[in-house]
């Protein structure tokens, strides 16, 4: 067996809550009366799992590539960013061995949407669902998440390519 180069990459952002926005949450859109607000549609999963493999690859981090004074990123969908990060690194030899992450959210509760996200997720980065972990946890009402006035997530990945 060769050699394996393995690295770690990590992330976390935040975007603020909007009443009356689209709710662009792990590629899918999220039923609530409140959503994201950013330049891109304010994934804030995808954008943690792109810094996260960005990190990995020491390739600086998402707005390094896709400035959010660019015109041509306003409202765009993350999943193209995501598809982006991810010919980045492929290109550079590395392949995704597995993601974890988790989403601080008061509500709504995200749990019965993971599987949805998990599956389109997984199509976007060409890897199978098991190897995407999503998490979900409240902050127990405290600060700007508990207020319900934004979002956060992390995101850890592990990637590798043979030496
Ligand atoms: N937006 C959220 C937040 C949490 N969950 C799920 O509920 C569990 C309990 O949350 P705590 O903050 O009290 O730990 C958590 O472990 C998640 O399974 C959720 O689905 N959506
Ligand atoms: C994704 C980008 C690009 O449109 O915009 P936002 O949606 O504002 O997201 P953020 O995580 O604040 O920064 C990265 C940006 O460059």
């Amino acid at each position: 067996m060769p050699p394996f180069h393995f690295r770690v990459g990590f992330g976390y952002d935040v975007h603020q809550l909007q009443a009356g926005l689209p709710f662009w949450l792990g590629g899918i859109t999220v039923p609530h009366t409140h959503g994201a607000l950013g330049h891109s549609d304010a994934d804030v999963l995808i954008h943690v799992i792109c810094d996260a493999l960005l990190g990995a690859a020491n390739l600086r981090d998402i707005g390094f590539h896709f400035p959010d004074t660019d015109p041509q990123y306003k409202g765009i969908d993350s999943k193209k960013l995501l598809a982006g990060v991810l010919r980045l690194l492929r290109e550079r030899g590395y392949e995704v061995g597995n993601v974890d992450s988790t989403i601080c959210l008061e509500r709504p509760k995200v749990n019965p949407h993971i599987p949805a996200m998990q599956q389109t997720l997984a199509e976007v980065m060409g890897l199978d669902a098991d190897l995407i972990s999503i998490k979900a946890t409240t902050t127990e009402k405290l600060g700007f998440v508990g207020r319900q006035e934004g979002v956060a997530a992390y995101a850890t990945v592990l990637v590798y390519k043979t030496a």
